[in-house]
């Protein structure tokens, strides 16, 4: 056992393969520190997606999600900025890990020949190899990065949650958007949201939406973001979100005749990576809890609401259905994904 022991990776992003090496180092010190070695000029030579998705903070906070509970384990960075780029600085370098180095000190890693390189400069530590063939999780983060969607089982899913993919399934009142939001996450295997407007109406207004109050709204906005993360975190590749913020802008607006400005500011920052928009040409459906079956009434308002919101039906990432065939929706909807995670599993984002 030693005193105290040292991790550095780039962890970008993390996966099974680190969570092994970070398991066994800590199996065998006291306290294990593990260093995120941030280089934002490699960052920078990525590509848009993980440009994005790469950054410090994202790094940290999966490092934390993985260990918090593990008292033993402590997270920390060292900011490369100022030494020269990896391979060259191996000297610099070593000066900014110096500080980290305790008292019988073991540095854990996969790389013997970067562990050489480090005891050169650092001869009080002591390097520990562990399994430098990748035998228990045969991945690399570069094949990650490569292909994440195919390598889906190699990352943790605090990690899958930032990069999975997002469909919103906007729409009018009774246009069948919960239902196909479920059928989608059940076909697909993933996770989906459900409309907490309604939770909301059933728990707290006891169906009579008479009395909503304006700022109940805001309520249900924040509540639908939170039960999207909460998706997130347990999807397969993909998540169907049933209704945003736009929608209950979109309901706002119907009931209370005015803009209610914290949902329209939600609404007007929304971004999914696609959206189906269902029209309403099927038959308007009374659950108990609708009352706008004159859509001669609600389709005017909710069009200019997308005339407003332009971020609502992103080019290129919308499908428009407009069937009145609820068999020739639901396919279209399946063709739409299907298409989606085809692109995906051939590495194009
Ligand atoms: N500026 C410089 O000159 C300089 C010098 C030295 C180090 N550095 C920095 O330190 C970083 C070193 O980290 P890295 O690139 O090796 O990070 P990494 O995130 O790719 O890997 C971190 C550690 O995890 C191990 N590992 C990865 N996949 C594994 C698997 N499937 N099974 C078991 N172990 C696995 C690796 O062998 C390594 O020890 C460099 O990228 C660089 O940023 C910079």
């Amino acid at each position: 056992m030693f005193k105290n022991g040292i991790v550095i990776g780039k962890f970008a992003p993390l996966t099974r393969g680190h969570i092994n090496l970070i398991n066994i180092a800590a199996c065998q010190c006291e306290h294990l520190k593990v260093i995120i070695s941030y280089d934002q000029r490699w960052v920078d030579q990525q590509n848009v997606r993980d440009r994005k998705r790469l950054g410090l903070k994202n790094r940290k906070k999966w490092l934390l999600h993985t260990y918090q509970e593990i008292k033993h384990i402590s997270i920390h960075v060292i900011d490369e900025a100022d030494i020269p780029s990896f391979p060259d600085g191996w000297k610099e370098f070593a000066g900014l890990l110096q500080p980290f180095v305790g008292e019988d000190c073991a540095i854990f890693s996969g790389e013997p020949e970067e562990v050489a390189q480090l005891k050169q400069y650092i001869p009080s530590i002591t390097p520990v190899i562990v399994d430098s063939h990748r035998t228990r999780v045969p991945i690399s983060a570069t094949m990650v990065r490569e292909n994440i969607y195919q390598n889906w089982d190699y990352i943790p899913s605090i990690v899958r949650k930032d990069y999975t993919i997002s469909v919103c399934l906007i729409g009018q009142e009774s246009t069948g958007k919960s239902t196909m939001a479920m059928m989608l996450g059940k076909l697909f295997n993933t996770s989906w949201t459900e409309e907490y407007g309604r939770t909301f109406s059933e728990k707290e207004l006891f169906m009579d939406e008479s009395l909503y109050e304006s700022y109940d709204y805001a309520k249900i906005a924040y509540r639908n973001k939170e039960l999207e993360e909460q998706a997130l975190k347990s999807a397969n590749k993909i998540v169907f979100i049933d209704t945003n913020a736009f929608i209950t802008e979109y309901y706002h607006r119907l009931y209370e005749g005015v803009s209610n400005p914290i949902v329209t500011a939600i609404a007007a920052s929304e971004h999914y990576d696609y959206v189906i928009h269902l029209a309403p040409t099927v038959k308007w459906v009374d659950d108990g809890l609708r009352v706008n079956s004159d859509r001669s009434k609600t389709s005017p308002l909710f069009e200019s609401l997308l005339k407003e919101f332009p971020n609502q039906l992103p080019q290129g990432r919308t499908l428009s259905i407009t069937s009145d065939n609820y068999l020739e929706r639901f396919m279209q909807a399946v063709q739409f994904a299907d298409k989606i995670l085809e692109t995906v599993k051939q590495g194009k984002y």
